[in-house]
């Protein structure tokens, strides 16, 4: 059963005869176009098109696994608008905006529009071989970068000077970087999503590097706390909290688990350590062509884990004032039990 398949009897499953399907990482799943966000795809029952503009005709023609149409709004609409007439046509309700939606109704007067959530991120949740050689591929380089910067996260040297060494070395191996590199020191590591800043890294300071690596539009994702001279004893005791949940968590993985059990499992283990209110986020997400995607791995996720999914586990404590830690592993769920693909080594403190 091709991918297409698969996405109509979801198509089917959903009530609707035909999908508009608008997100970027979607449009590339489902057509092979590596510039989702300048292209829409249109699948009904027996055809599937590929829109884009002029910018990507060549482009489009040498990836698309399917036919093209090159143009610009309106008259992609116009194109469209024989197929979709007198059909249920799904849109992405978690992207499509509410003006493109106005677009749509104006041009597709006999069109009944439908909002559908996940019907192809629900195909993207386990990976197949090529998309996981990508993703293996874009953790080795993030492992190899942090392993060649690690030597230079000491005193006197800038948090951005971190990022930006970390992202040459990633770039000079053939990829992107995944996001903004996060190099959160002292402090600052009490925010978890705290962007590489000119703070100066003094020592006794614990460091959080959170980065990835993007390979033919696959992500990976790692964090890394490291010690920078010797840090206070609250800190390390910090540190050693958030790397035992860590590690309880990837070795509770398992497929046919539940990723809130999972999310549980390293809460309950910081609340033994006084620190859960301090963990402010999910314990993890999976990852493929978003860096954030399906499944989600917190409290409320009805979402059970599959050979397949590629998923980070990733515990912090966040402690305004003092500073924070938190250690992230990108782990394969296999059919006897998990792998985890980031390598990189961990403080032990
Ligand atoms: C800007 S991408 C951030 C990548 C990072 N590894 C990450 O996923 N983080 C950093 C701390 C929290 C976590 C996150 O953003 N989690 C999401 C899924 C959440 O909503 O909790």
């Amino acid at each position: 059963m091709t991918a297409l398949d698969r996405l109509r009897s979801a198509m089917r499953r959903a009530g609707i005869d035909a999908l508009w399907i608008s997100d970027p990482a979607n449009v590339r799943a489902v057509s092979g176009f590596s510039s989702g966000k300048d292209g829409k795809v249109l699948v009904t029952a027996d055809s599937a098109i590929l829109y884009t503009d002029a910018r990507y005709t060549v482009q489009a023609a040498e990836e698309a696994s399917m036919p093209q149409f090159i143009a610009r709004p309106p008259d992609t609409y116009t194109h469209a608008r024989e197929a979709t007439s007198g059909q249920r046509v799904g849109f992405e309700a978690d992207h499509l905006t509410v003006a493109l939606l106005d677009d749509l109704r104006d041009h597709w007067p006999d069109a009944s529009l439908v909002p559908v959530r996940g019907l192809v991120h629900g195909l993207r949740v386990t990976k197949t071989a090529r998309e996981l050689d990508a993703i293996r591929a874009a953790q080795r380089i993030a492992d190899h970068a942090f392993a060649q910067v690690r030597p230079m996260i000491r005193p006197g040297v800038t948090e951005l000077d971190v990022a930006l060494e970390l992202e040459l070395a990633m770039r000079r191996a053939g990829a992107q970087s995944a996001f903004d590199i996060i190099v959160a020191s002292g402090p600052n590591g009490a925010k978890p999503h705290g962007v590489a800043s000119g703070r100066v890294i003094g020592d006794n300071e614990l460091v959080t590097v959170d980065m990835g690596a993007r390979v033919d539009g696959y992500h990976s994702d790692m964090t890394r706390t490291v010690a920078v001279g010797d840090p206070s004893a609250e800190l390390r005791r910090l540190y050693r909290a958030v790397l035992e949940a860590e590690q309880a968590a990837v070795a509770a993985i398992r497929p046919g688990g539940r990723a809130a059990d999972l999310d549980r499992l390293a809460r309950d283990l910081l609340t033994g350590h006084g620190l859960c209110e301090y963990f402010a986020h999910s314990l993890g997400h999976g990852v493929g062509l978003d860096v954030h995607e399906a499944p989600g791995l917190r409290g409320t996720s009805e979402d059970v884990l599959e050979a397949g999914m590629v998923i980070t586990i990733e515990p912090g404590v966040y402690v305004p004032g003092v500073g924070g830690v938190r250690i992230e592993d990108l782990v394969l769920v296999t059919e006897t039990g998990y792998e985890v693909l980031s390598t990189a080594e961990k403080e032990q403190l």
